[in-house]
């Protein structure tokens, strides 16, 4: 393994402390404070959205920052630009996480130009992938790690309600970057079993980060 923050990442939780448009969480501060008791719980690092909130915890945690900036909410919307990459760079993000699924990216440009432009700043490079062809691709196109974040959640990627592991463990097998396991981690035991199928480290957000979500899925469960 060649990549310095791999050692860092082994075998351990990154925490994803974002709030959608709208919810009360979504303020810096209470951010920030979320990625602190990410910290305090014993998190390798943190996954955060917006270049205001990513310097904000760069400032505060001693963990590395994975940054992406949610621009819009349809076709490529995370990290959709060599712009919104280079300005989480700028933000001091480690990882700039950035859509990689094959679609058209707004400004033109490729998942490629964003890899070279980020490592030129010197910064690494997430890809969100949905399935195993843009995994390969992401990483042939250089990203430094490849994650399961889109899997589930994009057009011909079918809604799942577990974590997608078959995706990781094919992945696992036959890239040569580490593999990330993200998306729908909701307990302690899918969260191991991720790292079972061959993921370097599980990103998990809602099951930790998220009280609206996880009071509306109580609360769902409790009509009658
Ligand atoms: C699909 C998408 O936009 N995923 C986002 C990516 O940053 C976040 O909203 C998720 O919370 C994150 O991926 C962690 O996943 P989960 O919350 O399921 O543990």
């Amino acid at each position: 393994m060649t990549l310095p923050l791999a050692d860092a990442l082994k075998g351990r939780l990154i925490v994803s402390c974002q709030a959608p448009p709208g919810d009360p969480m979504r303020h810096t501060d209470t951010l920030v404070r979320m990625a602190l008791a990410a910290q305090a719980g014993g998190a390798a690092a943190v996954r955060v959205n917006d270049p205001e909130v990513v310097a904000a915890t760069v400032a505060a945690v001693a963990l590395p920052v994975i940054g992406l900036w949610k621009d819009g909410d349809s076709g490529v919307f995370i990290t959709p630009t060599v712009r919104h990459a280079l300005a989480l760079v700028d933000a001091g993000a480690a990882v700039v996480a950035a859509d990689a699924t094959a679609r058209p990216r707004p400004d033109g440009s490729t998942f490629a130009e964003l890899v070279a432009a980020v490592h030129e700043a010197g910064a690494l490079v997430m890809a969100d992938v949905s399935a195993f062809d843009e995994g390969r691709e992401a990483a042939e196109q250089g990203a430094d790690l490849v994650a399961t974040t889109l899997a589930g959640h994009v057009p011909g990627s079918p809604a799942q309600s577990a974590p997608d592991l078959a995706l990781v463990a094919d992945l696992a097998a036959a890239l040569p970057v580490p593999v990330i396991a993200e998306g729908r981690v909701s307990t302690p035991e899918q969260a191991a079993r991720a790292l079972d199928a061959g993921a370097l480290s599980v990103v998990v957000g809602t099951a930790i980060t998220a009280p609206t979500a996880l009071t509306k899925a109580f609360v769902t469960g409790l009509a009658r």
